[in-house]
């Protein structure tokens, strides 16, 4: 993340503690997941989502990433199964990415860092609202996915013309986000946080093993979208991830061998 200048100090990861307590706790997300740590867990069974492509909405630029939002005002997207209980309900997905191929995904693994990293936001209707399920340990689930550059053409990230500056707001219908999910199954989880203030402890990261495939053009658009608005300067909106954080004793658990 840039350093975002506010009230005169500047702002940059190592300082939303002293906004956000929970950005020093104890289970904060990004990590990196070291295969001689992680344990296979038998027990883990596969997940499942079922989405409804009628539940998509629009597509935003916030000027910290670009957004799907769906609605989520009942069990219309789930998500349920692997080391959840209970169906999550989609409520929106981005992306995290950066100024170059090399680096860019929020999470690490065994050292590779991806271009980019997708993540669907799913929250625990159990907890009333999405408010209430951000108090939650077990209040929100994330399926996080990473994407490398190939030469092979993709759609994977339609829509992004129409919202190049901050603020920009399109209607994103009749969308199905499985179409984004890689052929395996197997995922690593661990109990995290938000990677953006407040960081709240409450997710149940489902990271998935093997990533999608992107195109060198498709990153580039994604690399022309703006912080900034339609009447501002263009300033790229690249490097939007979360440095990683300490693991503090959590085991990563794969539901493969
Ligand atoms: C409150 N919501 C939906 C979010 N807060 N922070 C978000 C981050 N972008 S991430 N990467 O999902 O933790 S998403
Ligand atoms: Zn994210």
């Amino acid at each position: 993340f840039d350093r975002i200048a506010r009230n005169g100090l500047i702002w940059g990861p190592d300082h939303w503690h002293e906004n956000y307590p929970m950005a020093k706790g104890d289970k904060q997300s990004p990590i990196e997941i070291n295969s001689k740590d992680v344990q296979h867990d038998s027990s883990l069974g596969p997940w499942h989502a079922s989405y409804d492509p009628g539940a998509a909405k629009t597509i935003l630029n916030n000027g910290r990433t670009c957004r799907v939002v769906f609605d989520d005002t009942f069990d219309r997207s789930v998500l349920r199964g692997g080391p959840l209980t209970g169906a999550y309900r989609l409520r929106q997905l981005h992306l995290h990415w950066g100024s170059s191929d090399d680096h860019g995904s929020e999470h690490v693994i065994d050292g590779v860092k991806y271009a980019a990293e997708l993540h669907m936001v799913h929250w625990n209707p159990k907890h009333g609202n999405f408010a209430g399920a951000l108090k939650q340990p077990d209040g929100v689930a994330v399926v996080g996915i990473f994407l490398k550059v190939s030469g092979k053409y993709s759609r994977i990230l339609q829509g992004i013309d129409n919202i190049k500056t901050k603020g920009k707001e399109a209607p994103f219908q009749h969308f199905d986000p499985s179409i984004l999910f890689p052929k395996s199954r197997d995922y690593w989880t661990y109990h995290g946080s938000f990677t953006t203030p407040p960081c709240e402890e409450c997710i149940t990261w489902i990271l998935l093993r093997e990533p999608i495939e992107v195109s060198p053009d498709q990153m580039a658009k994604l690399r022309s979208l703006s912080k900034n608005g339609e009447n501002e300067p263009v300033n790229p909106l690249v490097d939007n991830w979360r440095p990683l954080q300490p693991v503090k004793g959590r085991v990563v658990r794969s539901s493969f061998k």
